[in-house]
């Protein structure tokens, strides 16, 4: 699924990575989380490959196609649980924490706690979306979180000043595909889709 903004060559997959991958490589405590994000992945990779995957070539021709034609629970759940509409909003709000937390990880010195920083950036986040239980639950996860050094190492891009660098340039990128996404679902009241 592609973003149309000032740089359109952006696609939402060239800003994500496995992230199931990702966070299995922390470890099994991190798989309730890995699971809901990679489901709510293949919804939306379903849609982009099912019979009507012309309307899902973007985000804006999704939002459009599953307004026009009443797909999207809009007040209360109802016959459309699993909407692209709905589906998307909870990965943008997961987006948003992951911003957070790279800005505190790329800013960070060498003692700071992962999670510390990671606990910060989801509750300015995610965790405003979240039951209790899930809040919990998470802040249980939080705390295995290797230190900064093992973790720059399973991010596999190089020495901690190549990272630091690396976050600096994918920041940006990230921060305009949250804004985009943000101001479209503003645009059309959808930021508390049940
Ligand atoms: C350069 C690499 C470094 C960073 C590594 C990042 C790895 C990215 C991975 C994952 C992102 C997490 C995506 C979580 C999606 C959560 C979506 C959500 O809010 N789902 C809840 C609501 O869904 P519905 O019930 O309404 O369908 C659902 O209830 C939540 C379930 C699971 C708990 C989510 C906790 C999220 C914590 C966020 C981050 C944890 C990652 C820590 C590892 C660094």
């Amino acid at each position: 699924m592609k973003y149309f903004c000032s740089r359109n060559s952006i696609k939402g997959k060239e800003l994500s990575f496995s992230s199931g991958l990702f966070l299995n490589s922390l470890g099994s405590v991190f798989g309730f989380i890995s699971k809901d994000a990679v489901s709510k992945i293949q919804i939306l990779v379903n849609y982009m490959n099912g019979e009507n995957a012309s309307h899902y070539a973007t985000v804006q021709s999704m939002v459009k196609y599953e307004l026009d034609n009443n797909l999207v629970d809009v007040n209360k759940k109802g016959s459309h649980p699993e909407s692209g509409c709905r589906t998307l909003l909870r990965l943008h709000r997961a987006l948003r924490w992951l911003e957070l937390f790279l800005d505190r990880l790329r800013t960070s010195t060498e003692d700071s706690k992962t999670s510390a920083l990671c606990a910060e950036a989801y509750n300015e986040s995610l965790a405003q979306h979240h039951p209790w239980m899930i809040r919990k639950a998470a802040g249980m996860a939080f705390l295995v979180l290797p230190g900064r050094q093992t973790f720059f190492e399973v991010m596999n891009v190089g020495p901690p000043e190549q990272v630091v660098a690396k976050l600096g340039e994918a920041l940006p990128l990230i921060s305009e595909v949250y804004q985009i996404t943000e101001d479209l679902y503003a645009q059309h009241n959808m930021l508390d889709l049940p």
